[in-house]
């Protein structure tokens, strides 16, 4: 076959693939790509594949897919991918292809330009964060929702209505709320290790405070009605800031009541008022009261139980209980589970083995089972195997005095002592590999990050990609290490980026700056 003639040594210089995957990745649909293509030399071939990439990377726009590969193409062409495929089948194959395409481009490459390629387009991406900061500077009025939409959906502008999304993912989480805005763009400006002008830091902490309700909580905009998700991302956003006006405008004791007040019977947490209860509610009210010093035992109460209800036979845990298994909840649920310290209540191995499958072909996450990879998992499945690392192989079983000891336990230092504990094992996902996905695939020349080859860049999918490649870069570290080997970090050593906690997501330096502040003072 024609794709065989392809020399693979070179991919696999770039990346060894170790565990779960072939020497070098061409995925089937290359095999009908190549045979209807144009170029008539494996060289030319990966060459024309070559520019193309380097052409839709440029625009920043993505590529047009070719009719044979479009899954919602009817023409006879969209049968070569065989009559019987499902939507779904198609969409995958077209995935695929798109990525094999790209990964082609470093066939023959010498390793010098390999590098180049690899490369972390720093001051880009600076500058399409500070574009959005630019936004936020114009007192917010940009960023509501119509608006903050615009990097992930688009609005009809005659009912106000939104008429075509780019992510579900973060529409239908996150709801456009400008504390969102507020903390993808100024994490992923603090993992590139960038700080923000005191003026830009006074508006935010202005702003949210205005978001701040007065009871407690944050909400999506000014005198709108509190929620978990937001304040979330608010807590984070601050903490990101860092600074001691920004830490001390949280209202902590309001901020309690607030919790108490989402804090269901079972256990679970609303996510506002009258809202819905899941793992990711659970997750945001612990981590928010566990950055703030405020986690205590009546908060704690039911949510290990709920959130072990919320794992799945699969392993991973979703939504809800007897929802299907998926990899945003399943980092909330595992970290929130940490963070309470009750983790032996989940099927650890069982967890393991689900997340790690859902590295794929393409070398990036899928969110669930037969899915399509997308950049953010690369955060959700890769930090939860990242909070694994750290743990005992298996878990063990709680004793009656274990149980009886939380009623007066101290949750106060468990984020500072998980960073204390060594990794148990080697990362238990291919690190390499998800990076390579991330600067090839989700990567923008332009600036930004994307999900996946043939979408828009955003801010929700920049942070969660430079937060998945923080992960990977620093998942081999061992006691002692001061800093990532060179062979851990893809492309150039100038790719690093600044180290994230794994179970808060903000920039490990800046947590240790929040601990420090709220050990100072009860609330
Ligand atoms: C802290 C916090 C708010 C965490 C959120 C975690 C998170 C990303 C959850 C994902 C939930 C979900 C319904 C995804 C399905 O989207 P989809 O069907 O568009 O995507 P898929 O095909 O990849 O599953
Ligand atoms: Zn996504």
């Amino acid at each position: 076959m024609a794709f065989l003639e392809i020399p693979p040594p070179k991919i696999h210089a770039i990346c060894t693939i170790r565990r779960v995957y072939p020497i070098v990745f061409l995925p089937p649909s290359s095999r009908l790509q190549l045979s209807v293509g144009q170029a008539s030399t494996p060289k030319a071939r990966a060459f024309s594949s070559l520019s193309r990439h380097f052409k839709s990377m440029e625009s920043s726009q993505p590529p047009l897919s070719s009719s044979h590969l479009d899954p919602t193409s009817n023409s006879d062409s969209g049968d070569k991918l065989g009559p019987h495929l499902t939507v779904t089948q198609k969409e995958q194959l077209k995935v695929e292809s798109q990525v094999a395409d790209i990964y082609r481009c470093l066939v023959g490459v010498p390793l010098h330009r390999q590098s180049l390629v690899l490369e972390l387009r720093r001051e880009k991406h600076i500058e399409y964060l500070t574009k959005g900061l630019n936004q936020l500077g114009h007192t917010f009025q940009v960023l509501d929702a119509k608006f903050a939409s615009s990097s992930l959906a688009q609005f009809d502008p005659h009912t106000n209505c939104i008429v075509q999304y780019h992510d579900l993912n973060a529409l239908i989480l996150l709801c456009f709320s400008r504390p969102w805005l507020c903390y993808w763009i100024l994490h992923s400006y603090s993992l590139l290790g960038e700080a923000v002008d005191s003026e830009l830091e006074g508006r935010v902490v202005d702003f949210l405070s205005r978001c701040q309700d007065k009871e407690g909580g944050y909400a999506g905009g000014p005198g709108q009605m509190p929620h978990l998700a937001t304040t979330y991302a608010a807590v984070n956003t601050l903490v990101t800031l860092g600074t001691e006006s920004a830490l001390s405008s949280i209202n902590r004791k309001g901020m309690h009541n607030f919790l108490l007040s989402m804090k269901e019977s079972l256990g679970g947490f609303r996510m506002h008022q009258l809202g819905e209860i899941d793992a990711r509610s659970c997750y945001c009210a612990i981590s928010v009261a566990s950055l703030l010093n405020i986690l205590d035992a009546e908060l704690v109460r039911g949510v290990g139980e709920y959130i072990a209800s919320c794992q799945t036979y699969e392993g991973g845990i979703g939504g809800e209980p007897h929802s299907e298994a998926h990899g945003g909840y399943t980092f909330c649920g595992l970290a929130a589970m940490i963070l309470i310290d009750e983790v032996e209540k989940l099927d650890l191995p069982c967890l393991i083995n689900w997340v790690a499958s859902r590295q794929g072909i393409e070398l990036g996450f899928q969110g669930r089972a037969n899915k399509l990879v997308d950049g953010c998992y690369s955060f959700w499945q890769g930090a939860a195997l990242a909070l694994t690392q750290k743990l005992a192989p298996l878990a063990k079983e709680v004793s009656e005095e274990q149980s009886s000891i939380r009623a007066t336990r101290d949750y106060s230092d468990l984020g500072i002592e998980f960073m204390r504990r060594c990794n148990q094992t080697g990362p238990l996902f291919h690190h390499l590999a998800l990076q390579q996905y991330i600067i090839l695939c989700s990567q923008i020349l332009e600036g930004g990050f994307r999900d996946k080859p043939d979408k828009y860049r955003d801010y929700y999918h920049t942070c969660y990609c430079l937060s998945g490649l923080s992960i990977c870069q620093y998942s081999c570290m061992r006691d002692g290490d001061l800093r990532p080997s060179t062979s851990d970090v893809l492309g150039p050593y100038s790719n690093l980026l600044e180290q994230v906690h794994p179970l808060y997501n903000v920039v490990l330096d800046k947590f240790y700056t929040a601990h420090k502040f709220f050990s100072r003072s009860s609330f």
